[in-house]
């Protein structure tokens, strides 16, 4: 094969994988659909609205400080639903005093935020966001004064959550916080604390509705399955006091924006076209503006929505208990209860023992939610020892929970993971898109951040491909259909697209280098560039759409690439993957500063030395291409009858660095105070990429000689010899006289 033929054989190879891909992604967008929910009419519909119990994770005070946390916890208990329906949960996996702390002043606060918020039907119910706007209302007028005195309230509650950071003595002398004492969050047993808990249970509006806070046993030694985990003990704990038929998962990060999110969620569950394959969860369109590159979010989830329903994202999302609890539609009979021979299946206590573990409360719990039973009247703080049970490190041995109940394991994706397995077993689900988006998260700014979230994303997406959920075995056995499938096909394999990607870049280089010819001459690349020039507009609008700028395609790019490696090392057994959690910033509380578009992260603790490298190695290769193009072929005399690289070739190199370096560009002129730091990082990962460009270039021996194995040969184009005189320096002498054989041959020069 000679170096045109493996150029063209590289770009047939990685255009073949970005139509596969493209006509993955196309599938997608064919049927959008969403669901439009109108809350007013529920009441008419529905008297006994179902209970609903809401769950906030958080894992790091540093990282989610408490004040986001606290936020997210007050935009859940104010939604207009009956308090005595809701329950809010707070699964601390940092087991921070200091976030216990911050919920307990929280739910001091929230006895005059909730009735605030229901009085004045305010819109926004997360104070950091309300007080953002200024006051619309004349002076003295009675909503004026509440509106002050809550604002003052807020700032009192934010000022004592910043005080306490980092200054133990608030709870030092609390007795409250003696289960914190000597813990580490990686070395704590398991606590549980009822904040509140409405225990007349009227019914009251103004009321705030029950809040506990847990923290899940953790040794260092154990594996514990990051919000996964965290997710199962929610469950677990909620079903002993609560045993909600629906379940919120929110993350810590994302508040609700939209006081009706929980009843326009319950008119989809409660529809009355019900039948017992309806949805399994509904999901929110979250407000992914700020999470910049996640595109799912924009626009590919309401074209899932349109086939077997939208994909569980991990937050702003009403799952059903049953579901969760491992309930097949088959299971399900028309009007909502067990089929006979599920009852039979799952009404064996041992079965359910098997599945849900050795707590007996537990056991009894599960078997009234599969069966739709609602908990007996129960104080919380009765159930405290059996959540504390629950939250043990053993006690998921040899259960089913990670595997096939509750949010499933063998990912660090377990959003993805668990809604697989749930379209797998045949449910539908359904996406709402409400503008403005009911739930809006503070994700991380472009920046190095955004890659390690990135990189996680897609670590856990290559998981799912290779473990036993893998869309490439899954068709085959399970109830999912076949558009879906090819969804999960293409969110599980988006990230191997960065190879072809990488490869794609460095070609118009590879050809410039060996002076081999990657684009068609004439007519054609005249065609070639149309095609080309329409893609890149195409692409381009498909980013700015939603709001993006072009700098979110790098982390998304970069990412993947890693996550190739992550997963590499762990299918060898090297290495395992890890959830670092994404550092949020703290939002604005002064009147005036807005919710603006995500910053660059400047102030981002992680190492971005490995993200800038394979930019900066595109970069270099492209550049040194073009140098050598420019001063070693120069150019001006350089003629494309040679049949090798030409200025179409260096267009693409100087089109391949112009698409780079604006991200490196970024990094250097970063704010003046962060650029000492990066400058470290750049010059690092140009010393690594010059040490690959140094071994990707042809050998630097004699321009004249290539060699293969021992033996050197002259630099010839063989290929282009063809059959006329072509003078050389040398010549090969054998002699040989009539009817005997050649005499051994020598090279000799011609003068
Ligand atoms: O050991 C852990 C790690 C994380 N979390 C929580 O999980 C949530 C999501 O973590 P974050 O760092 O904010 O990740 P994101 O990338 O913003 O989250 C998206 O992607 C994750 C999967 O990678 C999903 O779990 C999330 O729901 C989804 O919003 C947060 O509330 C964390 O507190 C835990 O409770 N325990
Ligand atoms: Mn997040």
């Amino acid at each position: 094969m000679n170096q045109n033929d493996i150029a063209w054989v590289m770009a047939f190879l990685c255009e073949s994988c970005f139509s596969f891909m493209w006509l993955l992604v196309t599938n997608v967008t064919w049927s959008p659909a969403e669901h439009k929910p109108y809350p007013d009419r529920l009441d008419e519909r529905v008297h006994d609205l179902p209970s609903l119990d809401m769950f906030v994770s958080t894992a790091d005070p540093v990282r989610e400080p408490p004040i986001i946390v606290v936020n997210t916890v007050l935009s859940l208990l104010a939604v207009n639903y009956p308090p005595n329906k809701l329950a809010c949960y707070v699964s601390d996996d940092g087991c921070s005093p200091l976030t216990y702390f911050s919920l307990k002043e929280a739910f001091k606060f929230a006895k005059i935020w909730v009735p605030f918020c229901k009085k004045y039907n305010v819109g926004v119910r997360a104070p950091f966001k309300y007080f953002l706007s200024p006051v619309v209302s004349s002076e003295d007028s009675e909503f004026s004064n509440d509106w002050n005195m809550m604002k003052r309230e807020y700032e009192n509650l934010s000022q004592k959550v910043e005080d306490a950071t980092g200054d133990s003595h608030w709870f030092d002398a609390d007795d409250d916080f003696e289960a914190f004492s000597n813990t580490k969050p990686t070395d704590h047993s398991t606590i549980v604390k009822v904040i509140w808990e409405n225990k007349g249970g009227v019914g009251n509006e103004q009321e705030v509705p029950p809040f506990v806070y847990i923290s899940r046993e953790k040794q260092p030694s154990y594996v514990h399955h990051y919000k996964a985990g965290a997710m199962n003990f929610l469950v677990r704990v909620s079903g002993l006091m609560t045993n909600a038929p629906y379940m919120l998962d929110v993350d810590c990060d994302m508040y609700a924006t939209d006081a009706d999110a929980v009843r326009k969620a319950m008119c989809i569950f409660l529809e009355e076209s019900m039948n017992p394959n309806h949805c399994a969860f509904v999901q929110y369109v979250c407000d992914s503006k700020a999470e910049g590159f996640n595109l799912l979010q924009s626009f590919l989830e309401r074209g899932v929505a349109g086939i077997q329903g939208s994909v569980y994202t991990g937050s702003g999302c009403f799952h059903t208990r049953r579901v969760m609890y491992g309930l097949y539609p088959d299971d399900v009979e028309d009007n909502g209860s067990l089929s006979s021979v599920a009852t039979r299946k799952l009404s064996a206590e041992k079965t359910l023992a098997e599945m849900f573990g050795i707590s007996k409360e537990l056991v009894k719990s599960a078997a009234r939610a599969l069966q739709r039973k609602a908990n007996p009247q129960n104080n919380f703080t009765n159930s405290i020892e059996a959540a504390t049970e629950v939250g043990n490190i053993h006690y998921e041995y040899q259960t089913s929970w990670g595997k096939t109940i509750g949010w499933l394991y063998d990912s660090i994706l377990e959003d993805v993971n668990t809604c697989i397995a749930i379209h797998s077993r045949g449910w539908t689900s359904s996406l709402i898109s409400s503008d403005p988006p009911s739930f809006k998260g503070c994700m991380p700014p472009i920046g190095p951040e955004a890659m390690l979230q990135k990189q996680r994303f897609s670590t856990g997406a290559l998981e799912i491909f290779f473990n036993k959920q893998s869309p490439l075995i899954g068709m085959f056995q399970q109830k999912i259909r076949l558009r879906q499938w090819l969804v999960y096909l293409s969110i599980t394999m988006s990230s191997l697209g960065s190879l072809p990607m990488l490869f794609y870049c460095l070609l118009p280089a590879y050809c410039l280098l060996h002076d081999s010819t990657l684009f068609p001459k004439g007519l054609w690349l005249g065609i070639n560039l149309t095609f080309v020039g329409m893609h890149c507009i195409y692409t381009l609008w498909k980013f700015m759409r939603p709001g993006l700028s072009v700098d979110f395609w790098y982390p998304s790019f970069c990412g993947s690439l890693f996550s190739i490696f992550d997963i590499t090392l762990k299918l060898l057994g090297i290495s395992k993957t890890v959830f670092v959690v994404t550092k949020k910033t703290v939002p604005a509380t002064k009147l005036g500063s807005k919710d603006g578009p995500p910053q660059r992260g400047d102030d981002s603790q992680v190492d971005d030395t490995l993200y800038l490298l394979p930019a900066t190695f595109i970069l270099l290769v492209n550049v040194a291409a073009l140098a050598d193009y420019l001063v070693g072929q120069q150019l001006w005399s350089h003629s494309d009858q040679r049949g090798g690289s030409g200025l179409a070739e260096a267009s693409g190199c100087t089109f391949v660095a112009m698409l780079f370096l604006p991200v490196l560009k970024g990094r250097v002129l970063a704010a003046p105070k962060a650029r000492d730091r990066r400058f470290k990082p750049l010059s690092l990962s140009l010393s690594l990429s010059l040490s690959l460009l140094h071994s990707m270039a042809p050998s630097a021996q004699s321009p004249l000689l290539t060699s293969e194995g021992d033996e050197k040969y002259a630099n010839v184009k063989w290929e282009e010899l063809g059959f006329a005189l072509t003078p050389t320096d040398y010549m090969y002498v054998a002699k040989c006289k009539q009817g005997e054989s050649f005499s051994q041959g020598k090279v000799v020069p011609l003068w």
